[in-house]
């Protein structure tokens, strides 16, 4: 988890929070404002009340001169809820008082007039009744402090059930599909995205990303393939390239015999393995007759085909995976016969021979004669390369002596 990390639904709850308790604070304010008058009203209501119901009481009790009786009531109207003090100024001048005479002078002053019992003549007196301010304000406090338990726990069930939405429906696929995410490689990009999400009859944004998720996978797993298919083309290609460059390295392009390179690697290795076995090694020197002279009369491409004839009519007379031919230089080349002794040595050099003496017809309607002299050695044990190889030059060379188109042994 990243360090400056932060939750979704953390980010949606502190913000819900501050705006649930800005709507609150201003709720409240309007709401005290209200529950203030509605208490103040109610409470006038019941002193008006009060009043209506004590004052034909305290006119019979003035009129027939209680004190006490006066006394009391006055003290009962004073015990009410929301009156702080009560005074009855009678006409003679006489005072009766209940409660706390300070609130008179900073609270709501109500006034009634005493009448006489029989209602007529003048007033006995006068009844104030003062209210009690820090009642209602009292009154306000409790009203407020219930509602904004209320204005809380809503508040707080509210942000309870966006988390536990959100965690579910938001936060929880979200981590499942970066988890997803960070865990692709080679090996995983065909493995599913299971989000594990109850089964709904529509579609919201995550299920839109979901489906944006296994696109991408998809388009992924293509083009990897198709990456796979060209690294394995590029690879035969190359492999194709290579395999020409070594076959380059140890042919002839021309002919496609070996060439002189594989000769001198090769060569001594059949020595060595004839030392071993003690089998016999024949090498047979062949060169083409007069060939200078077929270059000048007909051209150097019928001379290349020449040598290309040559050559294949050469392994043509062969055993495929034992002899081998090489073109040693020009119109010259060198047959190497494992295993082979002088006597079947001399057959196969003979075959060559043949092979190669023949006419060809050439395009234009032209023949054209061809033959060549070979010059047959057996390796013997000990001998070097370069000498086995001069011995069977001499003895090519004592063919063309000897007239050409023979084998000298
Ligand atoms: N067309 C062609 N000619 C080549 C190639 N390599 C060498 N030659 C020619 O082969 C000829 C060999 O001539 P020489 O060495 O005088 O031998 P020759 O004419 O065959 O005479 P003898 O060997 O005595 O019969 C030369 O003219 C070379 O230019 C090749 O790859 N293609």
């Amino acid at each position: 988890m990243p360090r400056n990390f932060r939750s979704l639904a953390v980010a949606l709850i502190r913000r819900l929070a501050l705006l649930a308790m800005g709507c609150t604070l201003l709720f409240s304010a309007v709401q005290g404002v209200w529950i203030y008058h509605s208490v103040q009203q109610q409470l006038l209501g019941n002193i008006q009340y009060v009043a209506g119901s004590n004052v034909p009481m305290l006119s019979v009790a003035l009129w027939d001169i209680e004190p006490e009786v006066v006394q009391r009531q006055l003290d009962v109207i004073a015990a009410r809820p929301g009156v702080g003090f009560v005074r009855v100024n009678v006409v003679t001048g006489q005072m009766f008082e209940s409660g706390d005479a300070s609130l008179l002078y900073h609270n709501r002053v109500s006034r009634f007039l005493i009448p006489t019992p029989a209602g007529g003549g003048k007033p006995l007196g006068e009844l104030l009744i003062v209210v009690k301010d820090g009642y209602i304000y009292q009154q306000v406090a409790l009203s407020l402090a219930g509602m904004l338990l209320g204005y809380l726990l809503l508040t707080v069930l509210i942000c309870a059930l966006v988390v536990y939405v959100l965690r579910r429906d938001l936060e929880q696929p979200m981590r499942t599909m970066a988890a997803f995410a960070g865990r692709l490689g080679p090996q995983t990009l065909t493995s599913p995205l299971q989000l594990q999400r109850a089964q709904r009859p529509t579609q919201d944004e995550i299920d839109l990303v979901a489906a944006g998720f296994v696109t991408l996978q998809n388009a992924l797993t293509e083009h990897i393939d198709s990456l796979d298919q060209q690294v394995e083309e590029r690879t035969q290609q190359l492999e194709g390239a290579l395999a020409e460059i070594r076959a380059l390295l140890t042919h002839d392009a021309l002919t496609g015999c070996y060439n002189r390179a594989f000769l001198s690697e090769r060569l001594p290795q059949e020595t060595a393995r004839a030392q071993r076995s003690g089998q016999p090694l024949a090498l047979v020197f062949c060169d083409i007759d007069h060939f200078k002279q077929i270059n000048d009369e007909y051209g150097h491409l019928i001379g290349d085909e020449v040598l290309r004839e040559a050559a294949s009519r050469l392994r043509s007379q062969l055993r495929g995976d034992i002899d081998w031919v090489v073109r040693f230089g020009g119109e010259e080349f060198v047959v190497v016969l494992p295993d082979t002794g002088s006597d079947n040595a001399r057959q196969v050099a003979e075959r060559l021979r043949d092979a190669v003496a023949t006419t060809l017809q050439l395009a234009d309607g032209r023949r054209l004669q061809i033959t060549a002299s070979l010059g047959l050695a057996i390796w013997q044990p000990g001998e070097c390369m370069d000498d086995w190889l001069k011995r069977a030059d001499a003895l090519l060379y004592r063919a063309k002596m000897h007239g050409r188109n023979r084998v000298e042994s």
